[in-house]
């Protein structure tokens, strides 16, 4: 049963939000992947919202670019914990997304990560999800431990 929900506004998001699944497999997070538009398909998404909860799913990740609605809609619809995604859009390199995502007003409140930073938004769920599994808390210090060994390691030429 997927403990994770990430959903995007569009499929031409996964480019960037595949990097929330990639980090939900390297800690092997059961999660699932939809597309779900708050424009597009306010239905499904209100569904979508609706329903999280009683399937399983303890976080959700939204991703949007341009005008995006999606994590705040979802986030008003549901109690679970929101991970807001703003995709680098053309026309505004994704200030447009990040500002639609991080405003939020008081009582909806949706965790929002930096500009395409997808990664990030798997890391966060993680987090999230190890205060209620342990296994989750260990690989988190193993990951920050080896991310610290590296720092250490560094070696640069010049
Ligand atoms: N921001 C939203 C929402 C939403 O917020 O519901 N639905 C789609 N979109 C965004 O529109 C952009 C362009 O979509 P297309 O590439 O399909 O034209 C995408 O970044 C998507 O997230």
């Amino acid at each position: 049963m997927p403990l994770v929900g990430i959903i995007m506004g569009s499929k031409s998001d996964w480019e960037t939000m595949k990097g929330a699944s990639d980090v939900l497999k390297e800690f092997q997070v059961d999660h699932e992947v939809k597309v779900v538009s708050a424009h597009r398909t306010p239905d499904l998404m209100f569904q979508y919202a609706k329903e999280a909860s009683s399937r399983g799913i303890e976080v959700i990740i939204a991703g949007a670019g341009g005008a995006a609605h999606l994590p705040g809609m979802v986030a008003s619809l549901t109690t679970l914990p929101v991970i807001g995604v703003p995709v680098q859009s053309r026309t505004l390199n994704g200030i447009d997304s990040l500002l639609s995502i991080v405003q939020m007003p008081y009582g909806v409140p949706v965790a929002t990560v930096a500009i395409g930073n997808a990664r990030n938004a798997g890391l966060l769920a993680v987090r999230i999800l190890s205060i209620k599994h342990e296994e989750f808390r260990i690989k988190l210090e193993k990951f920050s431990e080896e991310m610290r060994r590296d720092v250490l390691n560094s070696v640069l030429e010049g």
